[in-house]
Parts: structure tokens; sequence; C-alpha cells
């Protein structure tokens, strides 16, 4: 049955913009207490595909599937027609590519972690020169299928997003190595402003670091989980940690990172696999590794979005697996790989939302970070590297300066984000009106550069500005669908609950330039007499 998955990231911003709106109205007065158990501001992976008879996602529409998944999960296999893989290799490369098989060779093996159980890396010495060089042009088949999903942002409308490149706009984020506290179930506005009051025992780590090992009280480190409220760069960390990797900048140690998406592991949830067989359906590159070539590298599984994942993970009632041959259902795999059962010298690397990440047992995971989002100095960077007008981020920097909720939010990456799309917009364009000092405001903003960008997409007689009838029930039949399921605590929606809605899930397609756009990132709120109504 084909299936439309939009996401809602709006659950908590009903009750954060009820705050937010309350703090607004009382200007500098304190900020109310609310329950915001898990923020959900951003998302820019809007799912918009069918499944196959079988559920696979290697059956969508390739070009619709490229256009609508910023995703890992490589559409286009990257072999050639005979199956052969494409060799983009430099000699550079290939030399590179002999570099890390010799690394490899040389490191000593990983040590035990709490969960796992002494690894198995035979295999490698008795390696013919012949099976090496098809190793390494395996390695490096990957490491240019990644590079090019990795090296540009999908942010924003797909023409806007596909010639932003990562490196241009990736500004450094502030993690730290720990766990800050429990899940904060207070107003969002009053949790950033505190959390930007940094505490002098946190510890700063580079993205580039988690693996290492830094002082000599730890032992090797196994599995990482990486905490993060949403839209605070877990994703982004994931991207640009892949894509140095992939370029040979940082962590050349590790034979081969093999990110895979919570929300699109969801999509295969119902079928079996051996953790082969997965690797094969997500990172088509790999089709020529053998079982053997999986004990004998180093891996890195990253499982981006655990609070996205639709699966319950059995960590005391599961079967045992140790076979990369052996099928069982993703979750089952997911377990095993966890525990270090199923490859016990890969490397793990979890990203959640805080509301999540208890579903790993503590005593599986050997390191915990938080990506707690930008300083006021990088809040400051993003700006700048996000416009090549200086003027303009100057200006845009002291507006933001100027509003003392804008600036608490812009720790959030995504807010950044919104905040850039929304004053780029105005000041750029002859504006007469005041810009935007309040949240509401800068979602209401957000919302109609929105509406304007796809009928600028989608054309139309009215003028981009104008809302046709037809747009305004639209709008009001999608904030209603966003309202229901923000208030049951849901964040994906299927076809049955924008019909429910009735939302002709047809229309709701020719429009998802400004569906997924709407559903993607924010919460846009409307002032309706005493309702927020959000979309
Ligand atoms: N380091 C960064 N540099 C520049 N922009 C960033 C950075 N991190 C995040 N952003 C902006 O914030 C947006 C959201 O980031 P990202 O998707 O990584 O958040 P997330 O923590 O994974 O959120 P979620 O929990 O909702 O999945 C990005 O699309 C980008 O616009």
């Amino acid at each position: 049955m084909s299936r439309l998955f939009l996401l809602n990231h709006l659950d908590s911003h009903l009750k954060m913009s009820e705050c937010v709106m309350e703090e607004e109205e009382r200007a500098e007065s304190t900020v109310s207490s609310c329950v915001s158990m898990k923020s959900d501001l951003s998302k820019d992976k809007p799912y918009n595909f069918g499944i196959g008879p079988q559920g696979s996602p290697l059956k969508m529409d390739e070009d619709r599937a490229e256009s609508t998944v910023p995703s890992w999960v490589s559409l286009k296999s990257d072999r050639s027609k005979d199956g052969g893989i494409i060799d983009f290799r430099s000699s550079e490369e290939i030399e590179r590519g002999e570099h890390i098989l010799s690394n490899w060779d040389q490191s000593a093996p990983p040590g035990e972690s709490s969960c796992s159980q002494p690894g198995s890396r035979s295999g490698d010495a008795e390696m013919k020169p012949k099976q090496r060089s098809d190793l390494q042009e395996v390695i490096e088949g990957h490491k240019m299928s990644l590079k090019r999903r990795c090296e540009h942002v999908t942010e924003g409308t797909h023409e806007a997003g596909s010639g932003t490149l990562l490196n241009k706009i990736y500004t450094e984020l502030y993690i730290t190595e720990g766990q800050s506290e429990e899940v904060d179930t207070q107003h969002e506005v009053r949790q950033l402003e505190r959390t930007s009051k940094k505490n002098i025992q946190d510890t700063p780590i580079k993205c580039q670091d988690i693996f290492k090992v830094l002082s000599e009280q730890q032992r090797h480190i196994r599995v990482v989980l990486t905490n993060g409220v949403a839209g605070v760069g877990k994703t982004f960390s994931v991207q640009k940690f892949s894509l140095d990797w992939a370029e040979g900048l940082e962590n050349q140690d590790i034979s081969l990172v093999l990110p895979l998406s919570c929300r699109e592991l969801n999509l295969i949830r119902d079928e079996q696999h051996s953790l082969l067989s997965l690797l094969h359906v997500f990172h088509p590159t790999l089709q020529k590794i053998r079982a053997e070539d999986l004990t004998v590298w180093k891996l890195l599984f990253i499982f981006d979005g655990l609070d996205e994942s639709r699966f319950s993970l059995g960590f005391n009632k599961h079967q045992v697996i140790s076979d990369v041959t052996q099928v069982s259902s993703v979750e089952v795999l997911l377990v095993n790989l966890i525990q270090g059962n199923l490859l016990p010298s890969a490397l793990i690397w979890i990203t959640s939302r805080p509301a999540a990440a208890h579903q790993i047992p503590p005593s599986c995971v050997d390191r915990i970070t938080e990506v707690r989002g930008f300083t006021d100095s990088q809040k400051e960077e993003y700006f700048r590297r996000r416009f090549s007008d200086e003027d303009l981020s100057k200006r845009i920097i002291s507006h933001i300066k100027a509003s003392r909720s804008l600036h608490i939010m812009c720790l959030i990456p995504v807010f950044c984000w919104i905040t850039a799309i929304v004053l780029e917009d105005m000041m750029t364009r002859d504006q007469r009106g005041e810009l935007p000092q309040t949240l509401t405001d800068l979602y209401s903003h957000f919302l109609r550069v929105q509406i304007k960008r796809k009928k600028q997409k989608y054309g139309g007689k009215q003028r981009p500005e104008e809302l046709t009838e037809a747009d305004k029930e639209l709008l009001l039949k999608l904030g209603r669908l966003a309202f229901e399921h923000l208030e049951k605590g849901n964040i994906m929606f299927y076809s049955e609950d924008l019909e429910r809605c009735g939302l002709d899930v047809s229309e709701v397609s020719v429009y998802s330039g400004v569906c997924t756009e709407i559903f993607k990132r924010e919460s846009v709120i409307f002032q309706n007499q005493s309702t927020a109504l959000f979309i």
C-alpha cells in the first residue's frame, strides 16, 4: 500500500508557542514554565515516497526520490550497468586507500567495551593482493558515494538547498562530553537561556574526536551516544563527520563509515535482513563486499535519529546474532550490533533527541556527548558564513542581538536558518513593515516566505504574496492535522491521517513543495482570537 509519510515537527510547539506568546506579551518579564518534552523545531528530511510491494525503499521512483529524500539511501546505484564499481579515483586516492588498509593492519585491535565480546579480525593477515585491491576499490567507491551525498545540504527548497555546500555553511557547534541533565520539561526559551550559560565543568569535545581516547582514564570507545534537542545539529554533525572522512581529512583509521538514518530504517521494519543485506540496501556501492570483509575492516555504523525509529529495541529479550549473514528483524540486528554480539569491533554512533536516548542501556554506551548548539560567537559566525553580503550579515546580527527571544533561540541552528530566511527576504526587498521582533512574528513571516517560494516554483496567476481561498483552506487543513497530532504526540503522518483532516493525498503530493516546507521545519503560529493554530 502506498503511504505518504510526512513529518510533523510540531509536537511540543503548542506548548512552546503558548509560552512564547505569553513571554512576548509580557515582554521582558519572567518566562513561564511549560512542558516541552520534545521540541521538534526542525526536520529537513521530508518523507514523501511510496513503498514498494515488499516495502523496499529501492523501488522508489528515482527522480522523485532524488528530489525529496535528502537521504543516506543511495537511490541511484553507484555501480555501472554491468555491476562493476565505477572507478572515480585519482592515483592519489588509490594510494590513500592503500594507506587506510595498512593503517588498519597496523592498528591495535579494539578493546572491549561494557557490552562487547572479544572481536575477531582474523583474515586480514591472510588477505591476498587481489583481494586487497578489490577491497580498496570498494572503500574508495564508497567514499566517493558518501562524499556526493554529504557535500551538499538539503535545507530549504530543493533548488535552494541543492546548490549549498555543507563546508560553506557548516559552523562549528558546541558539543560537550557527558550529559547535562534529565529530559528538560521547561519551556524551550528558558531551557536554552540556561544552557547558554555554560557550566565551567562542561568538557567540550570536537565532533571528529568523539571516538578518540582523550584522557588516561578513558578506555577504548566503541559506542557513542550523542544527545541533542530538535534542530540542534545532530544530523549536520553526522553529515560533516562523514564528509570529512570521505574526503580523507579525519578519522582515516576507520575503513568504512556507514550512516543509517533511523527514519529510513523504519521503511524496512517489517522485512527480514542480514546485516550484510541491510548494508547492500542502504549503501549500494557496497554490493561487492562479502561477509568476511566486514569482520576484517574497522567499521563505523551511524544510527542517526533514534527518536524517529519505530523499533522497540528489546535489549533484555532478543535473539543473539553473531553472524553478519544471519537473517532477522532490523531491530534484532540493531540490538546485537549495539551490544557487540555482531561485529564486536565495529564502532557505533547513535544520535537521538534526549527523550528517546534512554532506549540504549547505559552499560552499552562508552561515551555520551551532547550537541548544545551555537555559542554567541558561533551564532555570529553562522550568519557571516551564510551571507556573502557583509553588510546584510551585520544588519541581521545586530537585529538578533536587539531581540532577546530571537537571540536566545538562535542557540539552536535551525532557528538561525529560519531567521536567516526571513530576515534576508525582508531586508533585501523594498520592505516598509517592521522587522520581526518576536517568535510569533518570525514564524508568521516564515510561512509567508515559504508560500511565496512555492508560488514562484509552481507558478499561478495571482501575485506570489496573495493567498487564494484554496491556499487558505489548505493551510487550515494542514493546521488541523498538525494540531491534532501535536496533541497526540505523533511526529509522523500517514495518508489516513491526511484524509481524516480532509486533505487529498494527491493534492498534497502536488503541493509537496509547500507541504514539505511547512511540515518539515517549523510550527508557524497564527493567532486566531484566543487559539493558536500550528502549521
Ligand atoms: N553546524 C551547523 N552549521 C550550520 N547550520 C547548521 C548546523 N547544524 C544545524 N544547522 C542548521 O539546522 C538545521 C537542523 O539541523 P539538524 O537536522 O542537524 O538537526 P538535528 O539535531 O538532527 O534535528 P532533529 O532532532 O530534528 O533531527 C540544518 O538543516 C541547518 O539548517
